[in-house]
């Protein structure tokens, strides 16, 4: 869990639970969440549609910076999606429209204008499965900053006079570093990244992602594909990682969700954000039943 400093109220918010009285109290009970310190993220009123399925339905929650934000809930209920708005990786599915606001650092992302590779580059995305690139593990980790154009190596860098090989290898070492597989690898830079085992491949993803300088890192399912061993080094990375960048997490695992995460967002059926507040209270005092019910494996 990070420990930011305080800077200032933020408030998360809901807007639509209404299956009655009861989730109307729910929501009045929990909309005045507040954390410490700023909001990274800021979603207002967001509706998700796949041609006529409407499968995110008026979100909206803050997501405070230097912190891991967990998305909860069973299959089908819009973690994905809701993760894929917040750098619009949904604007990829043609299918897929999309209303409300999403703010980074105060700023729309859905406005015209938007720099779709620098937002990118900003909020970073994690997948389910590895998906290291066939090339070395140290073009994996270059490969970003050179399509960007912060990095210019090789033969052609060396003709034109601009060489950053050595601001190479200080990317490539911090990056691992960052990622905590330095020292596993730091002897194969040049091996195929292939040849990783599975948590070793997603560690290096992580790091690609962090070669960036990415401000946010999205992870969906981060973990999912890997043995216990390998899923505690990603839930140790991930608590790291919150000093210093803005996580937010989807996981189906309920333990993963109470262990590594400072504040808590379920989802349930029908596209709904139900409660939203800090994990503790989610997992030992939710004011929903049917959160309690999830939560609690009775169902899901
Ligand atoms: N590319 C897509 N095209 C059409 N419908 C989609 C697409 N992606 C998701 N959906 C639909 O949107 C709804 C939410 O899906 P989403 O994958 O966001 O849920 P999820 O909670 O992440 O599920 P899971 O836990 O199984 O990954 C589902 O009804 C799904 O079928």
């Amino acid at each position: 869990m990070s420990e930011t400093e305080p800077q200032a109220e933020s408030t998360a918010r809901s807007s639509a639970t209404t299956t009655g009285e009861t989730d109307e109290r729910i929501r009045e009970e929990w909309s005045d969440y507040s954390f410490t310190g700023e909001a990274k993220l800021s979603v207002s009123d967001l509706d998700v549609y796949y041609g006529d399925d409407h499968a995110l339905k008026d979100v909206s929650m803050d997501i405070p910076e230097e912190s891991v934000t967990a998305l909860i809930g069973p299959s089908g209920c819009g973690k994905s999606t809701f993760l894929r708005c917040l750098n619009r990786m949904n604007d990829r599915i043609k299918a897929a429209s999309i209303d409300g606001s999403v703010k980074l650092d105060d700023e729309e992302i859905y406005q015209d204008g938007v720099d779709l590779v620098e937002l990118r580059k900003s909020v970073g995305m994690v997948f389910q499965a590895p998906n290291p690139f066939p090339k070395s593990i140290r073009d994996n980790i270059t490969y970003g900053p050179r399509k960007h154009g912060d990095l210019d190596t090789g033969l052609l860098a060396r003709l034109t006079g601009r060489d950053d090989s050595e601001t190479a290898d200080e990317l490539v070492h911090r990056a691992l570093e960052q990622a905590a597989i330095w020292d596993e690898i730091k002897d194969r830079l040049d091996d195929n990244a292939m040849g990783l085992s599975g948590g070793q491949q997603q560690r290096l993803c992580i790091a690609r992602c962090l070669a960036v300088d990415p401000d946010v890192i999205l992870m969906d399912e981060p973990a999912s594909a890997l043995d216990p061993v390998a899923t505690s080094k990603i839930e140790d990375l991930i608590e790291d990682l919150a000093e210093d960048y803005t996580v937010v997490v989807v996981t189906h695992n309920m333990q993963q969700a109470a262990r590594i995460s400072d504040q808590t967002a379920v989802f349930l059926t029908g596209g709904k954000l139900v409660e939203y507040d800090d994990t503790d209270k989610i997992f030992e005092n939710p004011e929903s039943q049917r959160v309690e019910d999830y939560v609690t494996g009775k169902f899901g």
